[in-house]
């Protein structure tokens, strides 16, 4: 594929602002810079409305929620439709417990997602269908028209983009999906890789006009997936290498190796 938005990602370094999660907050903000973006963590009440003054995007995580974070979600995805400033919502876990359902019910009523980012199980949780989950993880399954059919079912439903990730990512604009088939299995042992693709997301739709987030969460998807097929180069099981080589691969994928090894194919 061409790459369009990853150059402009480098060269005009989009501020995401990141209400995300306890677990994966350094690695998310370590992802950011190594791309070429900038990373802005905070949940604080007093100041995400107006961070959204000068946000380019905004990313919504539920992935260690509580009641006070839940409150200032709904005001800074509030502030940014205002402000016109592109949201993306990982809904993780969503299926485990009644909480995190009362809590995205709420966001999804208030809030315009331009992206809904998630794993098969939290896509279908959102599309009405029981779907295997185990707490924040996807149980892998699912053939790819069930998958592809998830994505667009959200889509539509809340009139967004949708990203399912997973051994292949299916994009959705609604009426179009295109499955991306790169990664690797070491994402699935390194915590925040979902998390991050979120963060990076936004970061692509921030460079991006809004009738282009397609477009731009395509690009985003195989940008991260390609880098993850890089870093995963000779490893097997060396977890923790394949995260700092992910790290780095995120700062050096180029157009070229895009170009080359990026597998996208409408479904
Ligand atoms: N089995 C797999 N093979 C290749 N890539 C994968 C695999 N599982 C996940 N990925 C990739 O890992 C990244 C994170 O997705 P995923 O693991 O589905 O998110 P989450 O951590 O939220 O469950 C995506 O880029 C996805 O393409
Ligand atoms: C392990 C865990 N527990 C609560 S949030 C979280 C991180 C999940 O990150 P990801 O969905 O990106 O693997
Ligand atoms: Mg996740």
């Amino acid at each position: 594929m061409q790459s369009h938005y990853l150059p402009l990602v480098r060269s005009q370094t989009p501020l995401v602002h990141c209400m995300t999660n306890l677990v994966v907050t350094n690695f998310s903000a370590n992802g950011l810079l190594a791309l070429g973006a900038s990373p802005f963590m905070s949940v604080t009440p007093e100041e995400i409305a107006e961070i959204q003054n000068f946000a380019q995007a905004l990313l919504i995580n539920i992935g260690t929620i509580n009641e006070t974070d839940a409150k200032a979600m709904l005001i800074a995805g509030k502030a940014a439709n205002k402000a016109g400033v592109p949201v993306v919502l990982d809904p993780v876990g969503v299926g485990a417990t009644a909480f995190r359902q009362k809590i995205i019910k709420q966001l999804l009523a208030e809030i315009n997602f331009a992206v809904i980012r998630g794993n098969a199980a939290e896509i279908a949780f959102l599309a009405g269908i029981n779907w295997q989950g185990k707490g924040v993880d996807a149980v892998t399954g699912g053939d790819a028209a069930d998958l592809s059919r998830l994505a667009k079912t959200v889509a539509q439903k809340y009139r967004c983009i949708t990203a399912l990730s997973g051994e292949i990512d299916f994009i959705s604009d609604g009426k179009n999906v295109r499955q991306i088939q790169n990664g690797t299995q070491l994402f699935r042992k390194v915590t925040g890789s979902g998390c991050l693709l979120g963060a990076v997301i936004g970061a692509f739709l921030g460079v991006a006009q809004p009738a282009d987030y397609f477009a731009a969460s395509i690009e985003a998807c195989a940008v991260y997936a390609v880098a993850g097929e890089l870093a995963a180069r000779d490893l097997s099981r060396e977890t923790g290498t394949f995260a700092i080589n992910f790290i780095n691969r995120l700062g050096t994928i180029d157009a070229l190796q895009l170009a080359d090894k990026a597998r996208i194919s409408e479904i």
